[in-house]
């Protein structure tokens, strides 16, 4: 098996990656009956002050073992997905808005009292604990101290008497879902991003798709994706050390098989790391070069072709200078975007994001890509573009312009037999979209669009 080789750079550097996050307190023996709290509350803080991405916040965690580490995360995601609810009850205790090392470690002690049905009083001392290993939170722990006492007291009919469904969605991101979909898509769209989702796994060999689910005690859906029953520890789970699936949501693994058939062909995957598509396109034996402007995210590329045992060529550029020597049968844009499609799996995504998402940047670079990779086709040549977004403005409005804008492209609607999907999921105009209320039954999936475009020959 070939080892794939190290990113190669092209073009200018990067952004710098990220710092490595200060030791926090919670490393301290002392602090280790709190230490599961602080750190949740160092998430929590990451998110919504830094506006860092609670896996970056992870993967820069203090020294804790795995198990603290694991349920630390649990509680932050879940303060995430309740912060609306939890905003409302502290509303009742709060004149005005605390200090921020307070504010989030009473959201996080609402959630862990209301939600997560801990105990009150060591949530208490907890939330207490928490803010006193913040930056200047000593001066915080009695108000802390206190509105965690009326949480215990008296929280649990306000809690009981909101609507989750309403509060889960911040307004900014709930006026545009219904303008798009509608309140009652708006309001399945909340309900599925207070539920922790199934971990879903794309196999590396789609004819083993059957006897891998049953291996694992997990479901084959249509799609050909596998899902996991319930929660586990996914480096544990068989096959992982062999490579023969890698995780990733049934919706983010439709994309790259819109472009058919890859066995030999030469395929760009643009806009490629952390890589699930590359992975796909590299198993389906195609010839791959994935590339990416971000050299840490392509380092997690790398990672994860040598962990399937898989080869691509891996570029550090920006596709907005770069250019191939040669062109390629089929290309994979998934371009970068708002990322609202992602709110169950990632609740972070929603509250980096805020109210100052700059829409009009985005779709802008979302055009400039595509144009720019439609001419590095060959004649007959097909294109995939995608985005993880609920948003038309990043999927059918960029589409559409596109094919007004290009004679030289037809549009190459998606399959949904070959897809596995049901009818319904693809427009009159052949493009692909999913979203999170959808197989509620089953768990969801992912909000996506692709649509596929043909070089006319
Ligand atoms: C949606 S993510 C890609 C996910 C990836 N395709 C996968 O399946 O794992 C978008 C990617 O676009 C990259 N990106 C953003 N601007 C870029 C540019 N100008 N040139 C190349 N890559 C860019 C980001 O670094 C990010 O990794």
């Amino acid at each position: 098996m070939t080892q794939p080789p190290r990113p190669r750079r092209k073009g200018p550097r990067p952004p710098n990656g990220e710092a490595p996050a200060p030791r926090s307190e919670a490393a301290s023996p002392a602090e280790r009956p709190h230490a599961e709290r602080i750190e949740a509350l160092r998430l929590l803080t990451g998110v919504l002050r830094e506006r860092r991405a609670l896996a970056d916040l992870t993967a820069t965690a203090p020294d804790l073992p795995p198990a603290i580490r694991a349920r630390a995360g649990h509680r932050a995601a879940e303060t995430l997905r309740r912060l609306g609810q939890a905003d409302a009850v502290l509303a009742r205790f709060l004149r005005r808005t605390p200090p921020p090392p307070a504010q989030d470690a009473l959201r996080l002690a609402a959630v862990e009292m209301l939600h997560l049905s801990e105990a009150p009083h060591a949530v208490a001392d907890g939330a207490v604990a928490a803010v006193r290993a913040q930056k200047g939170g000593e001066r915080l722990t009695g108000l802390v101290n206190a509105v965690a006492r009326r949480i215990a007291d008296e929280g649990a009919p306000l809690w009981a008497a909101r609507d989750p469904e309403r509060d889960a969605m911040p307004n900014w991101l709930r006026g545009r879902l219904s303008s798009a979909w509608g309140a009652q898509a708006v309001r399945g769209i909340a309900a599925a991003h207070l539920a922790a989702p199934p971990a879903d796994l794309t196999p590396r060999d789609p004819a083993g798709a059957e006897a891998l689910a049953e291996k694992l005690g997990a479901d084959l859906l249509p799609t050909g994706s596998i899902r996991l029953r319930g929660r586990a520890q996914i480096s544990a789970l068989p096959g992982f050390e062999g490579g023969e699936w890698w995780v990733q949501d049934a919706a983010a693994a439709l994309p790259a098989r819109m472009l058919g058939e890859v066995a030999g062909l030469r395929v760009l995957d643009l806009c490629a790391a952390p890589g699930g598509k590359t992975l796909q396109l590299a198993a389906a034996g195609a010839q791959v070069t994935a590339l990416d402007i971000s050299e840490p995210r392509l380092e997690r590329l790398h990672e994860n072709l040598g962990r399937m045992g898989l080869s691509a060529e891996i570029l550090a550029a920006d596709a907005l200078e770069w250019r191939p020597d040669a062109p390629y049968d089929a290309i994979l844009l998934d371009a970068p975007c708002s990322a609202t499609g992602t709110g169950r799996r990632h609740p972070d995504m929603i509250h980096l994001r805020g109210g100052d998402l700059d829409l009009a940047a985005l779709t802008a670079l979302q055009d400039r890509l595509l144009d720019r990779a439609f001419r590095w086709l060959v004649p007959g040549g097909r294109l995939v573009f995608a985005t993880c977004s609920l948003l038309p403005e990043e999927g059918e409005i960029r589409a559409e312009g596109f094919l007004a804008r290009t004679p030289a492209a037809a549009a190459l609607p998606a399959d949904p037999e070959k897809l596995g999907i049901p009818a319904e999921w693809v427009s009159p105009a052949g493009f692909l979209r999913t979203r999170p209320d959808f197989w509620p039954q089953s768990g969801g999936l992912d909000g996506f669009f692709a649509a596929g475009f043909l070089n006319r020959p």
